[in-house]
Parts: C-alpha cells; structure tokens; sequence
C-alpha cells in the first residue's frame, strides 16, 4: 500500500510564498507491481476534486507531476523563469520524475489519491462525526450558548482568508446549526479582519492548476453559497472588521448584519478580473439600488460602515469600544424569542425568492468559473502570490 508521511517543515524553495511552511509528503510506494486502467486513473481524478481536507502543497505537486507524467510522459516543457514561482515548482516536481514509464506514474498516482481519500466507511459515519470534524477545524471554530450558534472565522494570520477546506466546514457548520437547538445563528472573525475574502492561492496550490481549481472553486461555490440560501434560521453576521470579497457579497444572504465602525466593505471583483457572487448581482441592486450597487460590485469603492449603513447593507453600526458587549446583549435577547415564530418569518420572506436566488447562483458560478481562466484574472492573482501588488 502506498504510505503518506506527512512532516512540518520549512519549504524547499525558499521563494515560494504560498508554498512556505506546508507538510512537505514523503510517498513510499512499496505496493506490489500492480497496474491502474484508465478507468480507475479517471476515477482517482475526480475523487481528488472531492477531497474535503487540503493535502498540502507538496502533495498537490506530487500529483501533478504524476498525472503529466503519466498523460505526457517525461517533461517535455522549457524550465519556466526564475519569477514565474508556480509554474517552476510545478515544471520541478514533473521533471525529478525523469523518466519514469507513464504505467507507473499512473498507479501511482492512483495509490497515493487512494491514501488520501477516506475510506468509504470514513464517510459513511453518521452526523456526530461530521459535527465533532466541524469542530476540531481549527480555521473555523463553532460553538453553542445561549440560544446562539457561532461561527467564527479563525485564520487571523490571513486576515481570515477562506481556503478551500473552510468553506467545506462552513457548509458542515451550517448544516449541524440548522437543526441544533440555538435559536440564531451568528458568523464572525477573530483578529482584527472579519474576512479577506476568497484565499487567493487556493488558484494558485491546486495540483492540476488553475483550470482544476476553477472546476473545483465552481462546484464548491455553488454549495457553499446554497447553504446560506437554504439556511432556515435567523442568520446574523457580527462584521469585527474590514470585509473583502465574498464575506461582503454573502451579506446581501444575511438577515440582519451588525459592524463595528472599523469595518470596511470592499467588493475588488473588477481589480481580480473576477465577478460577482453570492447572489450579490441580484441581491446588491434590491438592497441599494443599482447605481450604489454599480459602483461596489464594478468599481470596487470601498464602503465605510456607516456608508454601507446607510445603503441598506448593514442593520447598524456600533462604536468599536463598545461593538462587542452591545452587540452580543442584543443578540442574546434575540435568542430568546421563540424560535418557531423566527423560523416561519423568515421562510416567508426567503420563499418569495428562493428560486431566483438558486437560478442567480448557479449563473455566477458559471460566470466565474470562466472568468478564473481569463488573463486578466490569473495575472491579478499572480500579482497578490507574488506580492507585486496589494489592493
Ligand atoms: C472557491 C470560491 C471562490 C469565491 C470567490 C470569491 C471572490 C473573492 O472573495 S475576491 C476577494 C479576494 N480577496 C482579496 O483580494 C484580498 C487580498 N488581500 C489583500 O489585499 C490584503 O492582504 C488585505 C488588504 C486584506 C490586508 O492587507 P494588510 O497589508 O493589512 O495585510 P497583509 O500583510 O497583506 O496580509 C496578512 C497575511 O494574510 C494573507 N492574506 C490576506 N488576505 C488574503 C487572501 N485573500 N488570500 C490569501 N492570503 C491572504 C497575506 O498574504 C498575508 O500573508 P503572509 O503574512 O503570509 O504574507
């Protein structure tokens, strides 16, 4: 059987940003000759779009010089330059496997996914594993008090950027909220950021690069975005700070929305080559109309709390001194009424547009899965990894 050794350590190239202190995989294959068809190699593909935990970087590279190589045999590609930081590692991980026959890189690649997937029993487990995994996740921490589920954004060091795993939890998060016994439901940050956003090298660390991420971040977007759309409770966001991306644009998908005087609402779609989501394209001009929503989700203007107050994106905003106490005494006297009359309330008012709210969904993912190939997106992306430019 094929053995993954997972170990901390620096990385290897030390240019590499995203790439720095991540598991660097040792792979030892000391499986019986055995040969994968090509069938069970397309099968190992799609289970490694499925996997709900990221297996680092190091394995990421593994497979993707396993699937050249066994696709198009010994690397045939001129070194990329010394700037070009992903494609070099992806050109260096292909090329130590020299040359390697394309029959054994395709069983290996299939061995070292099937050491990655869970076993199909793993999955089968029932809910209280799927609750206990959502909350060991150490990026996003959930609890339950005083009629209040919580959900908190736990990445301060990235500003609480979402890797792909996040949004898988955060999906696992409100799926056990809506059906446990809290009255409301309320997501905030730790640190000084609610949220950055999408991780924008969640683009860059896939193992078949972009053109897989892009079909992964689509399939993941659109569930992750469903979840918000489906939840039945109250959902309340308690916005600590600054906002980027899609923590601004699934607000439009909250009931109520509660930020301090430091926050800040930025929507840079424009900036990234990317589009709108989250139903914001429709949500955004309902809530504001189309010219306010124009200049967020077109010209990126970045909105002050109290502008996106008085937008009719935000319910209140609050002193930051006092942000905190206020707001949870509020919330917590809100948890205390009954919960049925809540959840009827709001299904009366979710109802009268669920269906475009799914059909709006759908066509943004589309969208941004193109969008995510363009030039201009990938060179914006390019730009953050590689630190040449901020927002
Ligand atoms: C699959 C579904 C996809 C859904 C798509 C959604 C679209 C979006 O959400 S678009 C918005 C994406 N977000 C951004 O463009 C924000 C990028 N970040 C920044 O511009 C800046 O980091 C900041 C303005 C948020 C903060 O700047 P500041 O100078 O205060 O701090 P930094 O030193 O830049 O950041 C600290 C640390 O955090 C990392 N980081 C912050 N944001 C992200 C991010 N979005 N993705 C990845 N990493 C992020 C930053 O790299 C720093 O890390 P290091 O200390 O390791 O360098």
């Amino acid at each position: 059987m094929a053995a993954v050794t997972l170990r901390r350590a620096r990385c290897w190239c030390p240019s590499l940003l995203q790439f720095f202190r991540l598991p660097v995989a040792q792979v030892h294959l000391s499986r019986p000759a055995m040969r994968a068809s090509q069938q069970d190699f397309e099968n190992a593909m799609n289970q490694v779009k499925l996997l709900k935990q990221d297996p680092g970087n190091q394995v990421k590279l593994k497979l993707y010089a396993l699937y050249k190589q066994a696709t198009d045999g010994p690397c045939n590609m001129p070194k990329p330059g010394v700037f070009d930081l992903v494609n070099k590692a992806k050109w260096e991980a292909w090329n130590s496997l020299g040359s390697l026959p394309k029959e054994t890189a395709r069983q290996n690649y299939v061995d070292l996914v099937s050491s990655l997937s869970p076993s199909a029993e793993a999955s089968s487990q029932g809910k209280h594993e799927a609750d206990e995994k959502a909350q060991k996740s150490k990026d996003i921490v959930v609890t339950s008090e005083d009629g209040i589920t919580k959900i908190v954004l736990n990445r301060p060091t990235k500003k609480n950027a979402l890797t792909f795993e996040m949004y898988q939890d955060i999906i696992l998060a409100l799926k056990n909220a809506s059906t446990d016994n809290s009255a409301i439901t309320v997501f905030t940050g730790t640190g000084d950021y609610y949220c950055s956003g999408n991780d924008l090298t969640n683009f860059t660390s896939a193992a078949g690069g972009m053109e897989e991420a892009a079909s992964k971040g689509a399939v993941v977007l659109r569930e992750f975005v469903n979840s918000f759309i489906d939840f039945p409770k109250p959902l309340v966001a308690v916005v600590n700070g600054p906002a980027v991306g899609i923590a601004v644009t699934l607000l439009g998908l909250f009931d109520a929305v509660y930020a301090s005087d430091k926050a800040t609402f930025h929507t840079p779609f424009s900036h990234l080559g990317q589009s709108p989501e989250a139903c914001s394209s429709y949500t955004f001009p309902k809530i504001m109309g189309s010219a306010k929503a124009t200049e967020m989700l077109l010209f990126g203007k970045k909105l002050t709390a109290r502008e996106a107050w008085a937008q009719g994106l935000v319910s209140e905003v609050f002193p930051d001194s006092t942000f905190e106490k206020e707001v949870w005494t509020r919330l917590k006297g809100y948890a205390k009424l009954p919960p049925n009359s809540m959840r009827i309330s709001k299904e009366l008012i979710r109802n009268n547009e669920k269906e475009k709210l799914h059909a709006v969904n759908a066509e943004e993912c589309t969208t941004l899965k193109a969008k995510w190939l363009s030039e201009e997106c990938i060179n914006a992306i390019m730009n953050f990894v590689s630190r040449k430019a901020k927002l």
